[in-house]
This record gives C-alpha cells, sequence and structure tokens, in this order.
C-alpha cells in the first residue's frame, strides 16, 4: 500500500515542554485519518506539523521527519509556500475573508498568478461544487461571505483551501462550531473529497471519527498510543489506555 505522508521519529518541543513524542505514522494517499484523543494531547500540533504551521511559534523545536511524497518537509530548501498550496487547510472556527463569495474562492489562485476572468470563473464554480455549495450560493457571488451560515462559511473554506488544488486537506476540528445539520453535511462531503484528496482530520467527537474515517491515531499526553483501521481501533483496541478513553473511562 503507498504512503503520502510518512512521519518518523517526530518529536516537538515548545521551549521545554515535549508536546510530540516519538510519533512515528504511514497515512494512506485518498484516505481519511482522524486524530482523537483528550484535550492537549498534541492532535492539533501533529496536524499543524504536516504544513509547517508550527514554524512562526518562538521556541519551538522539531526533530525527526514529516516525509510527503517523498520530501522531508523540514529540509532547509523546502519551499513553504509551496508546501502550503499542496496541502490546504481549514480550521476550528470559519475563518471567511471579509470578502464576497466570489473573492474568497479567487483569492488563493489570484495569488499563485491565475487572473484570466473565465480561468478563475471556471476555478470559483469547480470549488465551490466540490465543497457542495455551488446550488446555494451561484445566484449571489458577489455578495460578502458574512451573509453565509456557519456551515455554508464552512463549506466555503473548504471550497476556498480546494481552489489552489491540494493533494491534502489538513481539517482541525471542522464541525466543532456547527449545529448537528451543517456538521453531517461537512461529514458528508468530506467523505465525497476523499475521492480525489487525502485527508486528515482532528475530532473531538469519537461517533464522528468513527463514521468518516478510514484510520485513527489515539493520542495521549504526546503520543500516539495506537494508529489503526478506524473499525479495528474501536471495536477491537490493542491498547488497554485506548479501550478505557474510547469507553468513556477518562477524557
Ligand atoms: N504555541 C504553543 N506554545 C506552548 N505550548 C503549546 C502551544 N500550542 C500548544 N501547546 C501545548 O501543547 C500541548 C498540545 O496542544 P495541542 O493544541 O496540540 O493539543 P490538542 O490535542 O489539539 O488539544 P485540543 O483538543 O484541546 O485542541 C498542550 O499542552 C498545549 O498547551
Amino acid at each position: 500500500m503507498s504512503t503520502i505522508v510518512d512521519i518518523e521519529k517526530l518529536n516537538l518541543y515548545y521551549g521545554d515542554f515535549h508536546a510530540l513524542k516519538d510519533v512515528d505514522m504511514k497515512i494512506k494517499p485518498k484516505s481519511i485519518t482522524a486524530f482523537i484523543g483528550p484535550s492537549g494531547c498534541g492532535k492539533s500540533t501533529l496536524l499543524r506539523t504536516l504544513n509547517r504551521m508550527n514554524d512562526m511559534i518562538k521556541g519551538i523545536r522539531i526533530q525527526g521527519k514529516v516525509n510527503i511524497k517523498g520530501t522531508n518537509i523540514y529540509d532547509p530548501n523546502v519551499n513553504v509556500e509551496l508546501l502550503r498550496k499542496e496541502i490546504g487547510m481549514v480550521f476550528q472556527q470559519p475563518n471567511p475573508f471579509p470578502k464576497s463569495i466570489y473573492d474568497n474562492v479567487a483569492y488563493g489562485p489570484r495569488i499563485h498568478g491565475i487572473s484570466n476572468k473565465n480561468e478563475l470563473d471556471e476555478l470559483v464554480e469547480k470549488s465551490l461544487r466540490g465543497a457542495a455549495l455551488w446550488e446555494e450560493v451561484k445566484d449571489h457571488l458577489k455578495k460578502s461571505a458574512y451573509g453565509l451560515s456557519g456551515g455554508q462559511q464552512q463549506r466555503l473554506c473548504i471550497a476556498r483551501a480546494l481552489a489552489v488544488n491540494p493533494e491534502i486537506l489538513l481539517m482541525d476540528e471542522p464541525t466543532s462550531a456547527l449545529d448537528p445539520i451543517s456538521t453531517l453535511k461537512i461529514e458528508e462531503l468530506v467523505q465525497e473529497l476523499k475521492e480525489d484528496y487525502t485527508i486528515v482530520i482532528v475530532t473531538h467527537n469519537m461517533q464522528q471519527a468513527a463514521r468518516v474515517s478510514d484510520q485513527t491515531a489515539f493520542f495521549l499526553n504526546g503520543e500516539v498510543v495506537e494508529f489503526a483501521d478506524t473499525v479495528n481501533l474501536f471495536s477491537n483496541p490493542e491498547d488497554q489506555r485506548t479501550e478505557d478513553y474510547i469507553t468513556g473511562r477518562f477524557g
């Protein structure tokens, strides 16, 4: 089975605090991987290492390798801007720009040099379709993104990420600010996106991990305690700590 993300012996320190400990993980292309575990165990930290979002944090130290498509993204000669184009990110709070729906989606392509109107129109439509939002917004693309509901804003943020044609999508608790119906829509969307993208999703919601993901990693105190097929991890965990967590004994 091929691997798109290969994390080897990754250790991360915030100053003296050892936040990720000897993490090894291989992620398959076009799969959905869920990160679960109690608050503060390192899920978001690991997610952010995958597109070097942690780079700017003062006092951070990273050891080990994150190989993406065979390149260690912590190599000094890696172009971080290009890396972030290939690895999109969606955050917990929908964070559209104070711009029109159209301009939100066209933002990334424009930055990467696309200015032809027809090309942009096509990309905007394709991305909004990809994010299952096109039908709801096609007649008012020039209206402010702030007029959309929270769930629609989150799908707009997904469209914005798709517009630069990434291979990997990182999602940090993308539904935690949404109502149940919007949550379900995003979950359905994530499963559709798997056809074309590799997805890594941090979630506090174990049912969500069980519903959407192919593989699940259970984190505890900066360690990946168990990483397995989701069905196996939830039905037959190997580690007692995983079992305690998924049966609600702590966390
Ligand atoms: N910028 C930072 N500086 C110092 N410590 C940090 C920083 N970011 C995170 N931490 C610490 O690293 C640990 C892991 O945090 P992280 O946000 O990765 O956890 P998490 O599992 O995603 O938690 P949650 O589920 O609450 O979002 C926590 O103890 C946190 O306080």
